[in-house]
């Protein structure tokens, strides 16, 4: 499958439209802008919940076969809870899925992809293990509405982001903001780590019980996975890198993937270590019960890989400067990005050699080659300034591409390549300063006019001839649609 994705509030607007209930990212722009690098909002953003149609167009265009989006939670169900739906908004998706399937296009849907609704945050979000439950119920709706004709669903899209910014959310709308936040992470993030989890296996669970039978679909979860590379073939830096990935998206897979279950060990004795030092009386980091763990375990029908960067680490380098998982509770290793890799324009993400490859064939050695995978987000960030003329995101493309054909040849169990993203939108607290696109948008244009840039017509040569011509250029800029789509 090739494919493109999206995000709702990344791309939808109409925040308020039609009886949608607020989001979370709604009031937080809202309420602290500051906290936005341009002080934008997602309000109207790409303005897709009115220009759906083109964005199927553009899929069309590209030649791809399947499109990767999320549901607003609070826009089905503004409250959050199951007893006041909105019809306007299953309209809405159901419009979308249909004109996707009139076109072939398989739909790929992400239930939570960071849009909580206001009113679960404000009963403590992911911190209330009850978020489990009201996951569950919205994740039946969403089943039970769409199952019929979406055959690909998406629990949560990057736990360690949300959970990594739970806090901030219900810290910054209370008092002191972001500098409290930074003192309850310790805590807050890894009970938001179980119960997201507990969250994950409970709609899981009723889809295997209740929905796959008769709909015949899948659900699996998705997870930003960079490459932690040991800096040096040394058993401390190996075992530094080791941490780096436990610390970060290993607390995810290995409750669901491994064949023992439950946080990853070492990380786990860890965190349990550090906290008492710091006198507390038990771990930060809570314990699954046995029951939990069977529950957790093999909950997945794929795995969804977010892949951007790599980092090397090191046990004695840099140390000061690492960040694995979080700011405020780190492993303890060091963090070393060489400086003849390329970076992005985000500074941070970088074009590090193979590490999609590296990221893959870790996840089939580690596990066994346990289950499907999907490439479900890679991407490269520019600014407004390279606007159609993206050439550093064709070479990011090709590069991640060539990755996948070596992974193949590896036997990894890859379905799919998706990229990020379908159209630019607004990136979170970079706002619109960060373009991800393969279209381009003007943010000042009240249409939001779509044109494609060049990484769109090198991804549809290659999609196309199942082939990576490295030197292929389009002779114009004008798309159209191939037969056929
Ligand atoms: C650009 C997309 O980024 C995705 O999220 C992340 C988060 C963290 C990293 N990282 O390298 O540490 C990469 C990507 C997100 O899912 C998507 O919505 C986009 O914003």
């Amino acid at each position: 499958m090739f494919g493109a994705a999206t995000a709702a509030y990344q791309i939808e607007g109409a925040w308020d439209a039609d009886g949608k209930g607020e989001s979370i990212w709604d009031r937080l722009t809202h309420t602290g802008p500051k906290i936005i690098e341009d002080k934008t909002n997602g309000d109207i953003a790409a303005d897709s919940y009115r220009k759906y149609k083109r964005d199927v167009e553009m899929v069309r265009e590209m030649s791809l076969d399947t499109y990767r989006f999320s549901i607003s939670w609070p826009r089905i169900l503004p409250t959050g809870m199951p007893n006041d739906i909105n019809p306007a908004g299953i309209a809405y998706y159901n419009n979308l899925i249909n004109e996707l399937l009139k076109y072939n296009i398989t739909p790929m849907v992400t239930l939570y992809h960071w849009d909580l609704p206001q009113k679960l945050q404000d009963l403590g979000g992911f911190a209330n293990p009850l978020i489990s439950d009201w996951f569950a119920d919205y994740a039946r709706i969403v089943f039970q509405t769409f199952g019929d004709r979406v055959k690909h669903f998406i629990t949560f899209n990057e736990p360690p982001q949300i959970c990594q910014t739970s806090d901030m959310m219900s810290s910054f709308n209370t008092s002191e903001g972001r500098e409290q936040f930074v003192n309850a992470t310790n805590i807050v993030n890894y009970l938001c780590a179980k119960n997201l989890l507990v969250a994950h296996g409970n709609a899981y669970r009723i889809y295997d019980k209740e929905f796959r039978a008769k709909q015949g679909g899948q659900c699996g979860f998705t997870i930003n996975i960079d490459w932690y590379g040991a800096h040096s073939n040394s058993s401390e830096d190996q075992k530094a890198a080791e941490m780096a990935w436990q610390g970060d998206w290993g607390l995810y897979t290995e409750p669901i993937l491994s064949a023992l279950g439950g946080f990853p060990k070492e990380f786990a004795e860890r965190v349990a270590k550090k906290s008492a030092e710091q006198g507390f009386t038990r771990s930060r980091l809570p314990e699954f019960t046995e029951e939990e763990k069977t529950f957790l375990r093999g909950s997945a029908d794929f795995l969804g890989v977010n892949h951007y960067s790599g980092v090397l680490v090191s046990a004695t380098v840099n140390k000061k400067h690492n960040h694995v998982p979080s700011k405020a509770d780190d492993v303890d290793v060091g963090i070393i990005i060489p400086k003849e890799w390329q970076r992005s324009a985000d500074n941070e993400t970088t074009l590090c050699p193979n590490s999609l490859y590296n990221v893959l064939y870790q996840l089939q050695s580690r596990y066994n080659n346990p289950i499907p995978i999907y490439i479900t987000e890679t991407g490269w960030a520019t600014t407004e300034e390279s606007k159609l003329d993206d050439d550093d995101r064709v070479k990011y493309y090709r590069a991640q591409l060539e990755d996948v054909l070596d992974a193949l040849d590896a036997g990894v169990n890859l379905k799919g390549f998706i990229a990020w993203s379908l159209m630019d939108n607004f990136e979170w607290i970079r706002g619109y300063t960060l373009r991800f696109g393969l279209y381009h948008i003007d943010f000042q244009d009240p249409a939001r006019t779509r044109t494609p840039k060049k990484s769109a017509f090198v991804y549809k040569h290659i999609v196309n001839n199942r082939y990576i011509d490295h030197t292929y250029q389009p002779e114009s800029m004008t798309m159209t649609i191939d037969p056929g789509h």
